[in-house]
């Protein structure tokens, strides 16, 4: 079951109980990654200036998750701490009851959303690395797949504002000086932990062996082959999704007084 930081009350937050969500939202990422690789890169999808025939003022990608954002929006998922939509402005209120999370961040986090960085991160680096080239025309589906990969991504490097509130909140009185002299390069050393961040990579790319390693019968068969390749993936955790992550994490700090 995923780890819910909403489970989790704001006392019994831990630094074990916030990397244990983050270990399992590595399962999303992976298989949201897979199930993008099925369709080739389909590039049409990314098209921003669409032929005349077509109605949409901007990608049928952005088209996607713009339109996803507004109905999700309407059941309240961007209510939740967890959740940041990638187009904020316009949204819709929702029409659910109100959800009561547990107080957990400080309230200034709400101003910290990097979804613009995710969004071109993800098209302009990560995808033209795994997406094989090609078309096959299923244009709709692979933007679906598009969708699922960024809302994981993003909530996961967003999740950084609750592993800095756990690690405030163990030692104020380290985070506190660096914090109020707004000085970013003591907090990122602080919050650094390289140890942490090399079995990080190395579980990745064992989870990317084993979930989407080639199923045959043919034992026989020498070469193993996998879905992604398992390096790509131990590459996006090293150079964009923890930097950006510890990037969060040192943006909710510097508001964390104020
Ligand atoms: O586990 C932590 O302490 C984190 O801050 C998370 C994380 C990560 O993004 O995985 C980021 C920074 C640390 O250097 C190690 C790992």
């Amino acid at each position: 079951m995923e780890n819910n930081i909403n489970k989790i009350s704001s006392d019994e937050l831990s630094l074990e109980s916030v990397r244990e969500s983050l270990i399992s939202q590595e399962d999303t990422i992976v298989f949201t990654l897979i199930e993008r690789a099925k369709f080739p890169f389909n590039s049409p999808t990314y098209d921003d200036d669409p032929s005349s025939s077509c109605v949409l003022s901007g990608s049928l990608v952005q088209f996607i998750v713009k339109e996803t954002e507004i109905l999700h929006a309407k059941v309240g998922r961007y209510t939740s701490p967890e959740e940041h939509p990638f187009f904020p402005d316009d949204l819709p209120p929702p029409l659910t009851p109100p959800h009561n999370y547990p107080q957990v961040l400080y309230p200034a986090a709400a101003s910290v959303n990097i979804n613009d960085t995710i969004w071109k991160m993800y098209f302009d680096k990560l995808l033209p690395l795994f997406a094989a080239d090609g078309d096959d025309g299923n244009y709709g589906s692979t933007a679906e797949c598009d969708l699922k990969c960024l809302q994981a991504l993003s909530r996961r490097i967003h999740y950084g504002k609750f592993v800095a509130e756990v690690k405030f909140r163990d030692a104020p009185e380290d985070y506190g000086p660096a914090i109020r002299a707004q000085d970013r390069d003591a907090l990122m050393k602080l919050l650094t932990f390289e140890s942490v961040e090399e079995m990080v990579k190395s579980r990745v790319e064992k989870k990317a062996m084993t979930f989407g390693q080639e199923v045959t019968l043919n034992d026989k068969e020498e070469k193993v082959k996998y879905k992604v390749d398992p390096a790509i993936v131990s590459r996006l955790y090293g150079e964009w999704v923890m930097p950006l992550t510890k990037f969060v994490q040192v943006e909710y700090l510097l508001r964390r007084l104020s």
